[in-house]
Parts: structure tokens; sequence; C-alpha cells
């Protein structure tokens, strides 16, 4: 487990604009030093705002997208094309601009995919393609991700693990599949925390006053079953990305920063 560490921006358009610079340098370094770099992208404001800005920054060119994976760290269980799907979000933002390897963008199934409206087969198929990219180094049934991001809701959910629900106390599996959401649509698909601590990096996204309540929660030693964003870190870093706004609301012991 990685303690947390802060990063607070001034405001939302420059958090999105340096935590992409931040990617790409990241996703560069993973590609130096490995040969390739996975992503867990995540759905949401921030997460979206997040991949909008790095559409336009230039040094998006840098990357080598052939050798990147994509993976998700929740889905809503819609079908396919529809709006409000995370990955038709992040399509729109970034991913139809750049020459990604279609083999590589592992996206979780839609509700008229091959699996039609059973969420459970859904979330078991989508675990089982994580294992199957897993390998001996990785010890266990995911993937060392470079980076796994997720937007921290203003209830503390995190990917579509809410509050309270039975996929936030999951133990053993890794994709489970939600139901009962209480933000729209109810059925979901979620990676569970021993998925999510299985990143090398986790970063969480929040900006924007409404987060100011949920980040001053996790960050001062709520128990993950009632803030899932508590239990989200990553096996060596966990960064908290956020703007003041979101931070205001943090107890002075951790923001601002003493000299
Ligand atoms: O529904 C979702 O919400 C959260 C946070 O979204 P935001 O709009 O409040 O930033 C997101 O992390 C998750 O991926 C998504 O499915």
């Amino acid at each position: 487990m990685s303690a947390p560490q802060l990063v607070v921006h001034h405001d939302k358009e420059l958090m999105a604009q340096a935590t992409a610079a931040r990617l790409i340098t990241k996703i560069l370094d993973a590609q130096a030093s490995r040969g390739s770099a996975s992503v867990v992208l995540t759905g949401g404001r921030n997460g979206n705002g997040l991949l909008a800005a790095l559409a336009t920054s230039p040094a998006r060119d840098a990357i080598d997208w052939s050798r990147l994976d994509l993976w998700w760290g929740d889905e809503r269980f819609l079908p396919e094309g529809d709006p409000e799907r995370n990955i038709t979000q992040a399509r729109e933002a970034l991913l139809d601009s750049v020459p990604l390897d279609p083999k590589r963008v592992h996206a979780m199934a839609a509700s008229d995919g091959e699996y039609g409206n059973d969420v459970e087969a859904a979330a078991d198929a989508y675990a089982a393609e994580l294992a199957a990219a897993a390998g001996p180094e990785d010890h266990g049934p995911v993937p060392t991700f470079d980076v796994l991001m997720l937007g921290v809701g203003p209830d503390t959910h995190v990917a579509s693990l809410f509050p309270e629900l039975p996929a936030v106390r999951e133990t053993e599996r890794t994709v489970v599949g939600v139901h009962g959401a209480p933000k729209p649509p109810p059925v979901r698909i979620s990676l569970t925390l021993p998925a999510i601590r299985a990143a090398r990096e986790v970063w969480l996204l929040a900006a924007g006053a409404d987060k100011a309540g949920a980040a001053a929660i996790a960050l001062s030693g709520a128990g993950e079953i009632q803030a899932p964003a508590a239990g989200a870190y990553g096996r060596s870093r966990t960064l908290w990305l956020l703007d003041s706004a979101a931070a205001s609301q943090l107890p002075p012991q951790l923001y601002p920063p003493t000299a």
C-alpha cells in the first residue's frame, strides 16, 4: 500500500492539462522501459476532461499509440454506442483521433453485446481477459497496470464501487456486475478494489466544489466500505490530483502543505 500524495492545481482546466502532460510522460517512460504501456481509463467529467486535454496536446504525438493497452475501471451497462457509455465518451474525447491498435483497446461488454443483458457474464469475461493479459511477473490475475485512473464521485465512489454496495466488499473477484447503483444507470461493470490495487500507480481525479466533501472524507481515514475512494491505492504510488475547489475542505494537516 502506498500512502496518498496530493497535487493541487489552481483550477480544473489546469488540472486536466497538467495531468495529461503527466500521463504522456508516464506512457513514454513505460514504453521505454518495458516496451509497452498499460493505462486504465475512468469515466466521468474529470476523466473525460483529461482525455480532451491530451487530445489537444502537441506532445500526444510523442506516444507510440500502437504500443498502448487501454483498459477501463468501470462501464455503464448500456447498448453499444450509447452516449452515456464511458467508452463512447472516451472515443469522442480522444480515442477516435489517435492510431491505437484495436486489439489493445479492452472495452467492457455492452448490454447488447455477446453476453446480452447478462452483466455477470460480461464481468466474468472481462476478468478472463485481464487474467489472460497477466504474466508470471504480475503475481496475480490482473496485469500490473502502469497507471490506473479513477474519477472520484461526490459520494466518494470510484469506478462503479459505491458506498456500502456489495461490489466494494468484494475480496476475491477482480471484476463484478453492479446492481442498484445510486447514479444512473443502475447496472454497471466494475473492477474491484483488489484489481485496482494491482496497478503500479493509482491516480484519483477530483476537480470541482462538488468533490470537496468526498476528498476530505476519503483522505481523513474513512473506511473503504463507506468511502470507496479511501480503499484505492497503487503498489508504488497513490496520487490524488485535485483542483483548489476540490481541496477546499481538506483538513489543515493535509493541505495547504507546511514548509
Ligand atoms: O459514473 C461514473 O462516475 C464517476 C465519477 O464521475 P464524475 O462525473 O463525478 O467525475 C466515474 O469515476 C466513473 O468512471 C463513472 O462511471
